[in-house]
């Protein structure tokens, strides 16, 4: 356990590729002042250094695989000890198997809650499908992004049973994932309302 992050609220955000993760923590960064780090984007930001290490993480992720735990566990530990100050941390994409989520609460900390997204699956390939149009991404083009679904499904919807079972669940039912972002939003902050 890290004692820097004692006391800490931390939420992970989970849900399938597509699903409004990120849009999500855009508006609770805005309005609660969280520290916000998306596992996705930490290993962008290391494929865009050009990195040897980046080229390995870049095949990966066009193929639509996880990384190995261990690399996004040490980018996500560096960035929360960089930022001791933040009244809590979300967690963005993290955790992606059950396993990644045993490793953090035994290292880092425990979560407080996790919040899922649950968006039909074709509404994600639509998502992504026009994100791709200007993402500029590598892994949103449709062969990827049913990779990834496929990832979602198996590696980390045992993780949404997991934290269920824990109690420590809220769940965006499926009516309201899949409408407008501010509908969304509307029913994310009656979770941090009261974190
Ligand atoms: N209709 C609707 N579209 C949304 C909503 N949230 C996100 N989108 C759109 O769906 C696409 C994906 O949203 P992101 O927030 O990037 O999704 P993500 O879960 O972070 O996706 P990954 O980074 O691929 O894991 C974007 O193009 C958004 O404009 C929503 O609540 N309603
Ligand atoms: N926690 C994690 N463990 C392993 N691989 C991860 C990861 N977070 C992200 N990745 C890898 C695999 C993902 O397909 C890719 C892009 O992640 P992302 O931006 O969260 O998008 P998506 O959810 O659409 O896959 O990066
Ligand atoms: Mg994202």
């Amino acid at each position: 356990m890290a004692a820097e992050l004692a006391g800490k609220k931390i939420i992970f955000i989970v849900g399938g590729p597509g699903s409004g993760k990120g849009t999500q923590c855009e508006r609770i960064v805005a309005k609660y002042g969280y520290c916000h780090l998306s596992s996705g984007d930490l290993l962008r930001a290391e494929v865009a250094s050009g990195s040897e290490r980046g080229q390995e993480l870049q095949e990966i992720m066009k193929r639509g695989e996880l990384v190995p735990l261990e690399t996004v566990l040490a980018m996500i530990r560096d960035k929360m000890l960089a930022n001791t100050d933040a009244k809590g941390f979300l967690i963005d994409g993290y955790p992606r198997e059950v396993d990644q989520g045993k490793q953090f609460e035994s290292s880092i900390a425990s979560a407080t809650s996790v919040l899922y997204l649950d968006v039909a699956t074709e509404t994600m390939v639509q998502r992504l499908i026009k994100r791709g149009q200007t993402s500029g991404r590598a892994d949103d083009n449709e062969e990827t992004i049913r990779a990834r679904l496929n990832t979602f499904e198996k590696a980390t919807a045992p993780v949404v049973d997991f934290y269920k079972q824990q109690g420590k669940l809220f769940e965006i039912e499926r009516s309201v994932a899949e409408s407008s972002p501010d509908d969304v939003f509307a029913k994310v902050c009656l979770l941090f309302d009261k974190l």
